[in-house]
């Protein structure tokens, strides 16, 4: 046994694939963002005040993911701190600290306190939060990211709180910099936390193919030993990439996965096989974490679709309703409506799990006819091991 072990670790050890893989993970924020200049400038100008001893404006940026949002937030903030020094900032990342209670722990921390890991109310976190804000002289900003999550789950009353603080202490120094990537979400937002958090807004746009390359180039020189990577592949990352919208997480990730791969076949360079692989594999990553995180009826749609599709080419939408409906009595749970699945079978479609296909039939009117979009395999995988409830369903 421990010969496997040895085996994978020399495989890492005397790695000829990777000078330093750390580069090309989602959170190291490189020294340079490219064609991000426009960005850094506008957020530096905006949180510039600090210098003054000024609250900057709350602002909000959003723009699809992978288009640097995270990267420049941190950047400015890191730089300008490292020239001005009477300002603290917290970074929250909403889905990871996700209870209102975590993220104003948090910031109780930064002001230099500590609090018990629960036990208190919200309204006693806040007290002690005006409480040590009255008696610093610094500002603070609060970047709270994919701050959609947050409110998804809790309710906007955190945000509300937050951006109603300065006017519980005497001068104003709380300032909210806001990151998400669901522009939808800004406009259900309470119309008072959003004009309060969106007094500045910044849009980021996507990267085209040929400046994710620049980027890619950039990072792949830092992670990669000589020879490994050749432009003909950081240019495909790039292209791939840029195909849906140009996202450079997926660019960085096209590229670090792809050197994993040839690292774990122990090939000297990377070559357009290894791309495809990891291609692949990112893309059934991408849509296992898509399924396993789906409501409950969803899954049960998907599942009814599944089956439906053991036996048959493809399923109308009234099909499916019909073998969902037997799946929802088995679990004992209500059924959705015929409406309601409609629209489920629309959003699979929309993730691009599924195909609905509007046909004619003729006197029976249009339907759809529903096929699998990805591997069924993995749709099944994802079902049966986010919820055991859909191991039995399935045995059935
Ligand atoms: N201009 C750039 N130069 C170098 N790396 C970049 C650039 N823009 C983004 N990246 C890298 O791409 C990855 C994703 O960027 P980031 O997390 O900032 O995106 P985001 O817009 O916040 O995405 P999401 O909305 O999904 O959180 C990170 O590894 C980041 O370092």
């Amino acid at each position: 046994m421990s010969d496997i072990i040895d085996e994978v670790l020399s495989s890492v050890r005397e790695s000829f694939i990777f000078k330093n893989r750390e580069y090309l993970l989602p959170d190291y924020v490189p020294e340079e963002l490219p064609h991000r200049e426009n960005e850094i400038k506008k957020l530096a100008s905006i949180l510039v005040q600090l210098y003054r001893g000024e609250r900057p404006s709350n602002t909000f940026i959003y723009g699809l993911t992978g288009t640097g949002k995270t990267a420049v937030a941190k950047y400015v903030l890191a730089n300008l701190q490292k020239k001005i020094k009477n300002f603290d900032y917290i970074y929250v990342n909403s889905r990871q600290s996700d209870t209102p209670y975590r993220i104003l722990a948090d910031i109780i921390e930064i002001l230099g306190n500590k609090v018990p890991f629960t036990g208190l109310s919200t309204a006693e976190l806040y007290r002690r939060i005006v409480k040590l804000l009255e008696r610093t002289d610094k500002n603070i900003i609060i970047v709270l990211d994919e701050i959609d999550a947050l409110v998804k789950k809790h309710g906007d009353d955190i945000l509300y709180k937050l951006t109603r603080v300065n006017y519980d202490i005497h001068k104003s120094k709380v300032s909210i910099v806001g990151i998400t990537n669901d522009v939808k979400f800004i406009d259900g937002l309470d119309p008072r936390v959003r004009s309060s958090l969106g007094e500045e807004e910044l849009v980021f746009p996507p990267y085209n193919a040929d400046q994710l390359e620049e980027i890619l180039k950039k990072r792949a020189n830092m992670a990669f030993r000589e020879g490994v990577i050749s432009d003909s592949i950081v240019r495909l990352c790039a292209a791939l990439a840029a195909r849906d919208h140009g996202d450079a997480r997926r660019a960085l990730d096209l590229l670090r996965v792809s050197g994993e791969i040839a690292e774990r076949e122990k090939k000297r360079e990377v070559s357009h096989e290894e791309v495809e692989k990891a291609r692949i594999e990112i893309e059934r990553d991408r849509v296992y974490e898509v399924i396993a995180t789906l409501p409950f009826h969803s899954k049960l749609v998907l599942l009814s679709i599944l089956k439906g599709l053991s036996k048959h080419d493809s399923l109308t939408t009234g099909e499916i309703y019909e073998i969902y409906k037997g799946q929802a009595l088995f679990t004992g749970s209500e059924f959705v409506t015929q409406r309601r699945a409609s629209d489920i079978i629309n959003e699979l479609d929309m993730l691009g799990i599924i195909s609905a296909k509007v046909v004619n039939r003729g006197r029976y009117g249009k339907t759809k006819e529903v096929t699998l979009a990805v591997d069924s395999n993995i749709v099944l995988k994802a079902l049966l091991e986010s919820d055991e409830r859909f191991v039995d369903i399935w045995r059935r």
